[in-house]
């Protein structure tokens, strides 16, 4: 079968890999873009990015101070938001801007994320007909400013205030300490001269809770802060270094009423407040990142599994058995056990992820149609992907990390940077263990409709459902009926956590405790039963796709998937043993067949991820590079570190030499 990689001049060793590809590498490439027509825009943007000059990077970014990375990132954001604006539709910007910019963000990319989409679904329709267009057109950029110093998670003690003045009918925004600083808001500190500010809406000394209001910042003329606003950066991070994550305090600014984003609460003149239809409509723009950033960390993690991959294909270390070459270190089960895990991860992240993005269109459909009756589900749904798929990305990509050995330490790997962006994601919209609780909450109630018969929504339906006998092990070589049996013991065990942490909450009420102690008291089994809830709508995510995926590359994503199942199984071995459901017999079947997955997958590893089709740019890992010559990119990657501009460092002359001159001398 072809895998269409192969190219004269490539590594020997990832030539042989590609030839042993037992299905059509862009077949399964264009099923995970959505049609040929979709992958074959993807290769097109990649190569005009590549060939277009005002991309070109005269050195790494690695190399780059952060100011100079700033720079070269926002000189070519201007490209893509001016040049390449209209060439490109909005669902392949993502796209554009990880191939011509990288993955540490741009100024825009707070506007795009959330600035928009708070905007989109939160201004009434006259604010939006002013900033709509203009946001739109980049005439003026915004971010949004909600987690202070002093308070991320518990939105409702937020601090920084907007109490209406009816006589002037303005909003008085204000913070009030310096804990209340906005602080962390990307975007915030240097690029955005507008901002979508979360604020406890006061009216008439009452605490209406946390609403956004749109805040100019900088002048438009001169970007300078305008009078009662103190901005600016909050310093380097772990990654997203690109990304001016800002403070900014307010000192009793003034705003229009119509400031305040309306469409759902409203203001009116003289004071009087309408609630919205959904007390959480406010949180809008974080379902919607959540919703999204799915996808994006799937490929992160995909982008770790193919430079892990090629690298291990091309790498030789040690010998197997005694006599003959090194091996390719691909050849390790350790390695293949490290590694293959992570490509079937990330791929059944990117389905999960597509259809979450797709489930939330239908829920903002609803929403502008006045109805909110799908937002729990997706709020669950979104919390406990995002936590879950954030946690498995860092590990995972730590794996892989580790598995490039000494190399994989090396930013020439890519992997360091890959690490520090997908961690991020466990802290930022909604720190993990406080998503998988919201998530929680919705299986607590799904417990009871259960239990009282009422109908339940699809991601939930299999809290209803009577459990059997787990067939593991007993469905005797058909590979769909043990798919089956697997995801059937899945369903049991998530119903199983759910109900076990509903009755222990329970239990804790009925002794005496509050509902929100006891809660405290059982949160551990709480968001295990998240986990498992989540992982389990992963796996039915990734056994739809399967079952409508077409013949030709039916047989790898079978066995793919039944790497991911048997992974995942052992992975949670003990919830399945916990309550008796699995015996150890079972849980020994499946850590064979996945040393056997191990083997089955081994010749089309590589194939596999060169079907994540992400360009060498793209990927921006020496280890990673689709040719596989690696060893003279790593040499010529590390001329370029600036210790090497010049052969004696004034490092080691002003200090080094005369040491060591010193310590000679007193001999
Ligand atoms: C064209 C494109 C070009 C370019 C590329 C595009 C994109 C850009 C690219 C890159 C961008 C990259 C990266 C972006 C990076 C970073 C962005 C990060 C931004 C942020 O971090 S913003 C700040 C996020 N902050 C949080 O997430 C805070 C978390 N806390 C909370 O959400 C809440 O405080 C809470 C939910 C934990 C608690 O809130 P509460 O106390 O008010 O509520 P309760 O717990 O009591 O719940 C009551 C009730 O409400 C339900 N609920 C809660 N939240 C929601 C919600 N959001 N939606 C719906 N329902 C919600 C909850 O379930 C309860 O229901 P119940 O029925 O009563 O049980
Ligand atoms: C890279 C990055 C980008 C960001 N971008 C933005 C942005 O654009 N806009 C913006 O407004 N914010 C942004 N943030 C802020 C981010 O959303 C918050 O940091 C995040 O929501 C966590 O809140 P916190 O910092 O208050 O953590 P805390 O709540 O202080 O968390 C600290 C610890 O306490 C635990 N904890 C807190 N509450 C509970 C609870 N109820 N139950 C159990 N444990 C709990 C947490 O689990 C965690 O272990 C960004 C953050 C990062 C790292």
């Amino acid at each position: 079968m072809p895998n269409r990689c192969i190219r004269p001049g490539d590594n020997p060793d990832l030539t042989k890999e590609r030839e042993t590809c037992t299905f059509d590498t862009d077949e399964l490439a264009a099923n995970l873009y959505g049609s040929r027509r979709n992958l074959e825009r993807r290769r097109e943007i990649s190569q005009k990015v590549s060939a277009d000059p005002d991309f070109a990077d005269p050195i790494p970014h690695e190399f780059l101070s952060r100011e100079k990375a700033v720079d070269a990132t926002a000189k070519k954001s201007k490209v893509i938001f001016q040049k390449w604006k209209n060439l490109v539709k909005p669902e392949e910007m993502p796209h554009l801007v990880n191939e011509a910019v990288g993955i540490q963000g741009f100024p825009l990319a707070l506007h795009h994320a959330m600035f928009l989409p708070s905007l989109n679904s939160q201004a009434d329709d006259d604010l939006a007909a002013e900033i709509l267009p203009r946001a739109k057109a980049y005439e003026i950029i915004g971010t949004y400013a909600q987690t202070e110093m002093g308070h991320g998670t518990n939105l409702r003690e937020l601090e920084t205030t907007a109490t209406y003045d009816k006589t002037t009918q303005e909003f008085v925004i204000n913070t009030p300490t310096r804990k209340a600083m906005k602080w962390w808001p990307g975007n915030l500190g240097k690029m955005s001269n507008y901002a979508v500010v979360c604020c406890q809406l006061i009216i008439d000394g009452k605490n209406l809770g946390p609403h956004n209001f749109l805040v100019q910042l900088r002048c438009e003329k001169t970007h300078e802060p305008l009078p009662g606003i103190t901005v600016g950066d909050i310093g380097p991070k772990i990654a997203y270094n690109t990304t001016d994550n800002g403070f900014l305090a307010l000192d009793n600014v003034r705003i229009p009423r119509r400031q305040m984003l309306m469409k759902h609460a409203k203001v009116s003149p003289d004071g009087t407040y309408t609630p919205p239809i959904h007390a959480k409509l406010n949180y809008g723009a974080m379902v919607h990142v959540r919703a999204h950033m799915i996808y994006s960390h799937g490929h992160l993690l995909a982008r770790a599994a193919a430079v892990a991959t090629r690298y291990s294909a091309v790498r030789r270390q040690g010998r197997i058995e005694n006599g003959g070459p090194e091996v390719q270190i691909l050849d390790y089960q350790t390695q293949q056990h490290r590694i293959f895990p992570q490509i079937a991860r990330a791929y059944a992240i990117l389905f999960a992820g597509q259809e979450v993005r797709d489930q939330y269109a239908k829920t903002l459909e609803g929403i502008a149609n006045g109805q909110a009756d799908l937002l729990p589900d997706l709020h669950a749904l979104t919390s406990g992907l995002k936590s879950v798929v954030t946690f498995m990305g860092g590990l995972g990509i730590e794996q892989c990390r580790m598995s490039c050995g000494g190399h994989g330490y090396s930013d020439a790997s890519g992997l360091p940077k890959l690490y520090g962006v997908q961690i991020g994601g466990c802290t930022y919209e909604g720190e993990n263990m406080v998503m998988l609780q919201q998530t929680a909450r919705y299986l607590m109630k799904g417990v009871k409709w259960a239990e009282q018969g009422k109908s339940l929504s699809p991601s939930i339906a299999y809290l209803g459902k009577k459990s059997g006998k787990s067939l593991i092990g007993l469905k005797g070589g058909d590979i769909t009926r043990e798919h089956e049996a697997i995801l059937e013991t899945l369903e049991h065990t998530a119903r199983r956590l759910a109900i076990d942490a509903s009755q222990l909450w329970e239990k804790r009420i009925k002794g005496g405790e509050c509902k929100e102690r006891a809660w405290n008291g059982v949160t551990v089994e709480m968001n295990r039963a998240s986990r498992v809830y989540t992982r389990l709508f992963m796996a039915r995510s990734f056994h739809r796709r399967l079952l409508s995926s077409p013949s030709s590359i039916r047989s790898v994503l079978s066995d793919l998937f039944s790497l991911y199942l048997h992974y995942e199984c052992v992975d949670m071995a003990q919830h399945l043993l916990e309550d008796g459901h699995c015996n150890g017999g079972q849980i020994q079947y499946l850590k064979k067949r996945l040393y056997e997955d191990l083997t089955t997958l081994r010749p089309n590893a590589v194939s596999l991820v060169d079907s994540f089709e992400i360009s060498d740019r793209e990927l921006n890992s020496v280890l990673g590079r689709r040719d596989g010559n690696v060893y003279e990119a790593l040499f010529q990657w590390a001329k370029q570190s600036e210790l090497n501009y010049t052969d004696v460092l004034p490092a080691v002359k002003n200090y080094m030499m005369p040491m060591m001159e010193e310590n000679r001398s007193k001999l």
